[in-house]
């Protein structure tokens, strides 16, 4: 078997389409754009690249953005008195602060300031414990982008067994809550999983999210399964692999998706998304105030 591309790039495109419309008549209802936030501390050069792309992203679908530059030395106690500001802020629908964040800040208790509703990273143990009761509001982007490549196989996933590989907050965990979710039966693994290879040739949806480079080789891939890959390492040579070992992987699989142009344009989508959903929302608490 040889994969079909999961296009992460050209299923964005059609979202962000889809949401300059629905900006398009907001506006002519006169209504104002949705607006969004964008705190980066520090000069972290894949940081930059990121928020440059979301602000780039935000302006082509018709949001107001605006972006806070804050040095690598800051005082946690600044950092949240701007959250607080945008927070109050009524131009403002979402409040994005870009990871990781220098040592001395306390990224937890960053997360915790940001107002539930104007959470769009979906980070807040608000908006988590929402999807764990499978009553989402605001969901994690780059799980949720993930979810819309899945439903664009066409292939019913209820029932599934999916492994996926990484535990952290922003990606395994909420991964495996959406998944859970869609009915799947969930393997979560890490570093110190046992028989990991095992674990991975069981997986009907494998997620590798680990951060090393073509670390899954093609046989530990089960025929037919549909292959995600959230990894976005550069190599030595400067160009951009997953984690997982593209070609002998796509040979056995149905589905996976190119790095980059898979998962990492979803991630930013889904941002637009959330950035909608909490800009109407705010809409409808002004109405019903
Ligand atoms: N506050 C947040 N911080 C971080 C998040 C997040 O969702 N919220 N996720 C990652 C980084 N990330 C978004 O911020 C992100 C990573 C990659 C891409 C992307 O489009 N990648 C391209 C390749 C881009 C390149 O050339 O480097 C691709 O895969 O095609 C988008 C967003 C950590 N921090």
């Amino acid at each position: 078997m040889s994969a079909h591309i999961l296009d992460g790039k050209a299923v964005a495109a059609e979202i962000r389409v889809e949401i300059r419309n629905r900006v398009d008549t907001i506006l002519a209802a006169g209504g104002r754009p949705p607006g969004l936030a964008v705190v980066l501390v520090g000069e972290n050069p894949a940081s930059q690249v990121y928020v440059r792309n979301k602000r780039k992203a935000c302006a082509e679908v018709g949001f107001y953005s605006e972006m806070h530059e804050l040095p690598a030395t800051v005082d946690q106690a600044d950092l949240i008195d701007l959250i607080d500001r945008l927070n109050a802020d009524p131009k403002i629908d979402g409040i994005l602060v870009q990871l990781p964040l220098p040592e001395q800040i306390d990224e937890a208790a960053v997360t915790d300031c940001i107002l539930p509703t104007k959470d769009v990273d979906g980070f807040h143990p608000d908006n988590v414990g929402r999807l764990v009761l499978r009553r989402p509001l605001l969901r994690p982007c780059t799980p949720k982008g993930v979810m819309t490549l899945l439903e664009r196989t066409g292939r019913p996933i209820e029932g599934l067994d999916a492994v996926i590989i990484g535990q952290s907050n922003i990606v395994g965990r909420p991964m495996a809550l959406e998944l859970l979710a869609a009915r799947c039966t969930i393997t979560v693994c890490h570093s110190r999983t046992k028989d990991l290879a095992e674990k991975a040739r069981g997986a009907d949806i494998l997620v590798a999210a680990l951060g090393r480079p073509r670390f899954i080789p093609g046989d530990w891939i089960k025929d037919g399964a549909i292959l995600i890959d959230v990894g976005i390492n550069r190599t030595a040579e400067g160009t951009l692999v997953g984690d997982l070992d593209f070609a002998p992987c796509a040979e056995r699989a149905s589905w996976i998706t190119p790095v980059p142009g898979g998962v990492g344009p979803m991630t930013i989508a889904s941002l637009l998304e959330n950035t909608l959903q909490a800009a109407e929302l705010h809409a409808a608490l002004v109405i019903n105030a």
